[in-house]
């Protein structure tokens, strides 16, 4: 079972790169924009095959060339360092 961070300090490296703390949730959340529609859609399925090999997986929507992203450790009901991870991976590619 993976635990919920205790350390809330290692969300600030995603925080300062525009991720934000959900209100009514333990969360991270971001928006994407791209530069059209297949940019997007690229991206989100470069993120699924990541996302599979984790096997951590983020709650996501796109609306046309912007993807919105929430990041969350269900097994955990709360926060965890799988998404920080895969946040880094998202950021980076
Ligand atoms: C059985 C499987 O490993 C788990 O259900 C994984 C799958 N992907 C997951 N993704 C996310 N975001 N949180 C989880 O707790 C989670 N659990």
């Amino acid at each position: 079972m993976t635990q919920t961070l205790s350390d809330r300090s290692v969300l600030d490296p995603a925080l300062a790169r525009g991720w934000t703390l959900a209100e009514d949730r333990d969360a991270i959340s971001k928006t994407y924009t791209f530069a059209d529609f297949t940019e997007a859609f690229a991206w989100m399925t470069r993120v699924a095959l990541i996302a599979e090999k984790m096997d951590h997986h983020p709650e996501w929507s796109n609306v046309y060339k912007t993807v919105t992203v929430t990041l969350t450790t269900h097994d955990a009901g709360g926060l965890s360092p799988l998404d920080v991870r895969l946040a880094d991976r998202m950021d980076a590619l």
